[in-house]
């Protein structure tokens, strides 16, 4: 006889699993920047500078008091007496006094007295001291303030913020060359079942290559993870709770992939079960690919069992999985989400949320979005589709041309 398992809606797995797991806190570990891409601010960052420091041209030009130039025109040129030139990284050796200009590069640092510049193509020399210039120029104009680009004090990037390259480009700009970031949770990838051999070897008939401790291994470093393959686990209880075990001293977290549902060979819900209290906390979820969810906690780790179906495991991890992942890194923001317009109909069942594979096809800026069919089992399903389309639980499908949210994978 199966036995029983109350099966839960994603939300409430979901909440629980923050209630279980919210124990995982951050732990920072310093990084130079160059390493920083993608990891996730463990404290606020806080600008030790102003950037850039001093007032800044930002254009070729002359640097100069705006009233000067007021009331100038094609026909009514100022007229400006020209005192040097400033040189890059340089501070300016002048002090400019009414009437006065001095050339400057886009970059260069302004010259005390002057308040604005003018570009070169307004202006014409005679000589090489006497500028007319052809165009007014207010106060600040073509300038960049000593703080207009960051503020000394001022939080640059906020704790939980996944670091992208301009973030990077930031952190160099005010000179933080090194930084506090979440250390990387590492997640044990576990697979389990008698038919799977590595991708290097030739399958006998009734064999497949194990795809799922691929797919879940990207899957850990695209949410932040560091995953630990231990490869191909027999299906026997002895061989899969010493992995397990083993894998909980190592890890963070757990993934076992196969052997989740109620079968009679399914050893990973009893192994699970047997490590540690509380256990088995959820089996069973009202989704679909994925019922046969199992989540566990041993010692407080979590354990989580997917199915074996490559979608059905690639989707439940993209749900639960990260979800996990992301209360240890402490990481603050959502997933990247489209909008779009369902191109057909599609049916789901009322009272279990339904994850539909997606290819986008764009029209004059507009996406439709495809249902990519296919059963659980094909991965090559995964490989056509850009994302997935969640069906809520109340709905009973989507009708075409139904705006949609397409979560991007
Ligand atoms: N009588 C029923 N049978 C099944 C039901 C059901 O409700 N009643 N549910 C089906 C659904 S849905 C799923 S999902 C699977 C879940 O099965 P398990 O989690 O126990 O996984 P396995 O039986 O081990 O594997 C399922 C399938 O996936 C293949 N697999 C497993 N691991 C890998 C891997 N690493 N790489 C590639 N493919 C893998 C495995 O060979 C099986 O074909 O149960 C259904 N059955
Ligand atoms: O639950 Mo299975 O994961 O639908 O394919």
């Amino acid at each position: 006889m199966p036995e029983f398992f109350k099966v839960m809606s994603v939300d409430e797995v979901k909440e629980k699993i923050r209630e279980w797991f919210g124990h995982l806190k951050p732990e920072g570990e310093r990084v130079p920047i160059e390493d920083g891409l993608d990891r996730v601010l463990f404290e606020d960052v806080i600008s030790p500078e102003n950037l850039p420091g001093f007032d800044r041209s930002a254009v070729d030009g002359y640097a100069l008091k705006a009233e000067d130039t007021f009331g100038a025109s094609e026909a009514m040129p100022a007229l400006l007496e020209v005192i040097g030139e400033i040189g890059m990284g340089q501070v300016p050796a002048m002090c400019l006094g009414s009437g006065q200009a001095a050339g400057i590069s886009t970059g260069g640092m302004l010259p005390e007295g002057a308040d604005s510049v003018v570009m070169i193509e307004d202006t014409d020399l005679l000589g090489d001291k006497t500028l007319n210039i052809y165009k007014a120029v207010s106060p600040g104009e073509n300038v960049i303030r000593r703080d207009e680009d960051i503020k000394k004090g001022e939080t640059l990037l906020k704790k939980g913020h996944r670091l992208r390259p301009q973030d990077i480009g930031a952190l160099a700009g005010v000179g933080i060359t090194r930084v506090d970031v979440s250390r990387r949770p590492r997640v044990v990838i576990i697979s389990t079942g008698d038919e799977l051999v590595e991708p290097a070897a030739v399958p006998r008939i009734g064999q497949i290559r194990d795809i799922n401790s691929y797919t879940l291994s990207g899957l850990v470093q695209q949410y932040g993870g560091e995953p630990l393959r231990f490869g191909i686990i027999q299906d026997t209880y002895n061989a899969l709770f010493e992995a397990v075990e083993k894998g909980i001293a190592e890890g963070d977290m757990v993934v076992i992939s196969g052997g989740s549902s109620v079968g009679t060979r399914d050893v990973t819900g009893r192994v699970i079960g047997d490590l540690g209290s509380p256990g088995v906390l959820v089996h069973g979820v009202s989704v679909k690919p994925g019922k046969p969810t199992i989540i566990a906690s041993a010692g407080g780790k979590p354990v989580l069992g997917l199915p074996g179906h490559p979608v059905s495991a690639m989707v439940i991890f993209g749900i639960f999985g990260r979800e996990i992942i992301n209360l240890k890194l402490g990481y603050r923001g959502g997933s990247l989400k489209v909008k779009a317009v369902m191109g057909r109909n599609i049916a789901s069942s009322a009272g279990r949320e339904d994850y539909i594979r997606i290819s986008l096809i764009e029209n004059h800026g507009q996406l439709t979005a495809i249902p990519v069919l296919g059963k659980s089992g094909l991965i090559s399903t995964m490989v056509k589709a850009r994302g997935t389309v969640k069906i809520p639980a109340c709905k009973e499908g989507i009708r075409e041309g139904e705006p949609v949210d397409v979560e991007i994978f």
